[in-house]
């Protein structure tokens, strides 16, 4: 086969939190891979999604929603979120359709001013809008940066996005196919089944517990091969919080883990056994050297 015209190359979602830039993601690439929740700011790493076709493929970075850092968490957060932008080869900036231009898009556009790479504007979830309304919404961002172009779209219906798709394609360089094709993140398989947890936790417990939420899975082991063993503690910040996850009975903590597993296995296409733990370390937020320890490794994502 000649590659020779094989286009290839890395995205950055960035956008503020609840935009939809993990839905825009999960729409592309076809499975779930990035943790979506109503709840703002879930997505602490920078997830890949690898979208391939016989004539591209696209690796996307999902940023973190950028914020003011107050933790240490929050600071590398951000530190990661910018040192992704200069490595990429194209931006998407993402913006919500249904909520106006705010100081945390000001953040960003600033950001995004030394960044030499085409940076596209994404106005989502125009299926909340009145159609009549989106010229007004445009005009809100449309100069404040010289955009490579504007796409209104839906990621939840996915209206608008195979033209952006082909747009960015147009815009990568030559390049080769880095993973294979059946891979859609890079992720190691745990890295994904935490965040599948930590998902659970927050769509089962809600407001109840906050964001210091943190899974780490401490073994998988394949059984055989059509069975898989999996450990993982969920870890907080307070005893309350431990309280409110296990539950009456514990109830709470195996509905929780059956509709993790439930997803694990779908991910794995294995019968999974799942159990879970809750562990309460204080302030684990604003321990560096347990960030390491539990995933949020610089280097690594
Ligand atoms: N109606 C509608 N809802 C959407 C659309 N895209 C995303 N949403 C919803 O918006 C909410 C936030 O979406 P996410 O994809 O989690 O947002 P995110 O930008 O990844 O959020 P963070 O992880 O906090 O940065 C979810 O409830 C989505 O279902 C869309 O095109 N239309």
């Amino acid at each position: 086969m000649d590659n020779s015209n094989y286009k290839s190359g890395f995205v950055a979602l960035i956008g503020r939190p609840n935009v939809g830039k993990s839905t825009f993601l999960n729409y592309v690439v076809g499975q779930k891979v990035a943790i979506m929740s109503n709840v703002a700011q879930t997505t602490r790493n920078k997830i890949q999604g690898i979208y391939t076709t016989d004539r591209a493929q696209i690796i996307f970075i999902d940023t973190p929603g950028v914020h003011k850092p107050q933790t240490k968490l929050g600071d590398f957060m951000e530190k990661s979120t910018l040192s992704a932008l200069d490595e990429v080869d194209a931006v998407l900036y993402i913006v919500s359709a249904t909520e106006d231009r705010g100081p945390g898009d000001d953040f960003i556009i600033n950001r995004l001013k030394n960044v030499k790479q085409p940076v596209f504007l994404v106005i989502n979830k125009i299926d909340q809008i009145n159609p009549n309304d989106l010229p007004e919404i445009t005009a809100q961002y449309k100069d404040a940066l010289p955009f490579a172009g504007v796409y209104p779209i839906s990621a939840l219906q996915g209206n608008n996005v195979n033209p952006l798709i082909n747009k960015l394609i147009e815009t990568l360089p030559n390049g080769p196919q880095y993973y294979p094709s059946d891979q859609i993140s890079d992720h190691p398989e745990r890295f994904v089944i935490a965040e599948m947890i930590r998902e659970k936790v927050f769509e089962l417990t809600r407001q109840e517990v906050p964001h210091s939420v943190a899974v780490d899975v401490t073994s998988v082991k394949r059984e055989d091969d059509k069975h898989v063993h999996i450990s993982a503690n969920i870890i907080v910040e307070r005893p309350g919080q431990k309280g409110i996850i296990i539950g009456k009975k514990g109830q709470m903590l195996k509905k929780i883990g059956t509709k993790a597993r439930l997803d694990i296995e779908h991910l794995l296409g294995d019968k999974v056994f799942l159990q879970l733990w809750v562990k309460v370390v204080p302030d684990w937020r604003d321990k560096s050297a347990m960030l390491k320890d539990y995933g949020y490794r610089n280097k690594d994502y």
